[in-house]
């Protein structure tokens, strides 16, 4: 039996996946349960982002809820794409992230997931973070979520898109913010 239901407000069916796959896993199975809704998403910070798009989820939906917010932060650029890598996805795709790396010295990135957590409307949103280091390469691998086929791990010799689900999924920067927020979970079960 899950011991929990969390609504998780996303618009991103490749994240709903993910995140379902991950909590249902390991003896306190966490469900989840979606709504999409259109949130504004401001600039700033991942962690400005995260913050505010969890304020208006929880707004909207007019109780506890947790939102994530994605980011692919490339070291030659000091963090950027960072958050605006949607946009950067839609506009120049996997071609135009490798270029916009050519001639630096270091193809490096770290993809970070920001998940947030509010206990309803006018409360403050709780962060937690995962990062997962690696290489921006030409795009191997099937092409179903974002930059995936663009994003290989550290030692892996693999890209995201090239693994099967339950290998990214145990390393991934989602897996380990998730693994946060599902010890935050646990705790307040306790108390
Ligand atoms: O594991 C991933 N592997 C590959 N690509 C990924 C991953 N996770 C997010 N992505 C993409 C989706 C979007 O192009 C951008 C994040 O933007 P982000 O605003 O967080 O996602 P979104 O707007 O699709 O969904 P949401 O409604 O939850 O905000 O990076
Ligand atoms: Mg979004």
């Amino acid at each position: 039996m899950p011991s929990k239901t969390l609504v998780f407000v996303t618009g991103n069916a490749n994240k709903l996946r993910e995140v379902k796959a991950i909590l249902s896993d390991g003896p306190a199975p966490i469900e989840i349960e979606s709504q999409s809704v259109d949130v504004p998403e401001i600039q700033g910070t991942t962690q400005e982002v995260a913050i505010a798009k969890c304020r208006a989820a929880a707004e909207q939906i007019g109780g506890p809820c947790i939102t994530e917010d994605t980011a692919l932060c490339f070291d030659a650029l000091n963090g950027l794409p960072g958050p605006y890598v949607k946009q950067f996805m839609q506009e120049i795709g996997h071609a135009g992230l490798n270029a916009m790396l050519v001639g630096f010295p270091t193809k490096a990135a770290q993809a970070v997931c920001t998940f947030a957590y509010s206990a309803g409307p006018g409360t403050e949103p709780i962060l937690f973070e995962g990062r997962t280091e690696g290489t921006i390469v030409p795009p191997r691998g099937p092409n179903t979520f974002g930059w995936d086929p663009v994003f290989e791990p550290l030692d892996t010799g693999l890209t995201y898109a090239e693994m099967p689900d339950d290998q990214k999924n145990k390393l991934s920067h989602r897996y380990k913010a998730l693994e946060k927020l599902r010890a935050f979970l646990q705790e307040q079960a306790k108390s």
